[in-house]
């Protein structure tokens, strides 16, 4: 399987983000809103950067689709961090998006009172659900909601019943995932479209994943009792027990992988995590590396060219 970087950051995520660094003083607190499969492959690296001490509310949204167990881990990994508060909610259940607003005021005391008022920023990368949560905190439809990845397009700020002021940006991703497991694991949740990358690799991708992770609810989905040793058996698997077998023996590709990612997305394979804090702490460490590499080489780049400049006069 290819692993490519993608490059997806449309013309609007680049005015988000110029946007958001104009009114980041004005703002005491950031709601991120991450995808609790997935929260640190969904969350925005720029946001890290630039948000240096304020106050920051990791909501880790559609936990009904995420392994409760897997979600308490990364809560925990989350609040390391001293400025960062984590908490996981279901859109369903709107009491507990309300429980961001009473975050917000613990977190913000001082901000509480006449005359004050807590001033908040939401954001997050596209179809991580900022939009529900937006209407639900607002207790008025004012986002627009759709699970196709960038449908806000235009920042606006509500005044909130419990008195908030939020601002909405748009839903942003970074200019390149460095990271081509996180691409593949945006790919995997719907957050990045299917065309980024082949839709095939998305579902063997998934495949491997869910082997060494959800072996059993596999077997109970698709009632085999075999263990697939490789990515192609298990697909082949499936491909059997949903008439997606042709002529000589061979499977339709495109079938399978429809099969497997649509019950993946909408959950019909039971709550799942997509990974661990195990994971991303080993791929924040690569990812690092590879950038001071990528610098270094820069700056040899830089190095070289003077040398021949100098040589030429
Ligand atoms: N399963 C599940 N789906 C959710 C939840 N919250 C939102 N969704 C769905 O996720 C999709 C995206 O939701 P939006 O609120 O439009 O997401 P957004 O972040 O505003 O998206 P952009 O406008 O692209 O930035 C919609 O289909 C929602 O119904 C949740 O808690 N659980």
């Amino acid at each position: 399987m290819s692993k490519a970087n993608i490059q997806w950051f449309p013309g609007h995520m680049h005015k988000a983000h110029k946007q958001i660094k104009e009114v980041l003083p004005q703002v005491d607190i950031i709601i991120e809103v991450v995808d609790a499969r997935i929260p640190y492959s969904s969350e925005n690296p720029l946001i890290g950067a630039i948000r240096e001490k304020t106050p920051c509310i990791k909501v880790l949204n559609k936990a009904d689709l995420a392994d409760p167990a897997i979600t308490e881990k990364w809560i925990e990994y989350l609040e390391q961090d001293q400025d960062i508060k984590a908490i996981s909610i279901t859109t369903s259940k709107p009491e507990q998006v309300h429980q961001i607003t009473k975050l917000c005021e613990q977190m913000l005391p001082h901000r509480l009172g006449q005359d004050k008022q807590i001033r908040a920023m939401i954001m997050g990368i596209p179809n991580v659900g900022k939009s529900t949560i937006i209407n639900i905190l607002a207790d008025r439809i004012i986002a627009k909601t759709g699970n196709e990845p960038a449908v806000t397009k235009n920042q606006q700020r509500i005044r909130l019943p419990s008195g908030i002021m939020l601002s909405d940006t748009p839903g942003f991703l970074w200019p390149k995932i460095e990271n081509a497991n996180s691409g593949y694991r945006l790919a995997v949740t719907g957050a990045i479209k299917d065309t980024a990358i082949e839709y095939e690799d998305i579902a063997y991708y998934a495949a491997e994943y869910l082997i060494e992770h959800y072996l059993p609810r596999l077997q109970q989905r698709y009632e085999f009792e075999d263990v697939p040793q490789s990515d192609h058996e298990l697909m082949e698997l499936i491909a059997k027990r949903r008439g997606a077998l042709r002529a000589g023996g061979h499977f339709d590709i495109y079938k399978v992988s429809t099969i497997l990612l649509n019950e993946l997305r909408s959950g019909a394979l039971g709550p799942l995590s997509i990974e661990t804090p195990e994971m991303a702490a080993v791929e924040k460490v690569e990812v690092a590396e590879l950038m001071a590499l990528q610098a270094e080489n820069k700056v040899e780049k830089k190095k070289s060219r003077r040398r021949k400049y100098n040589k030429r006069k």
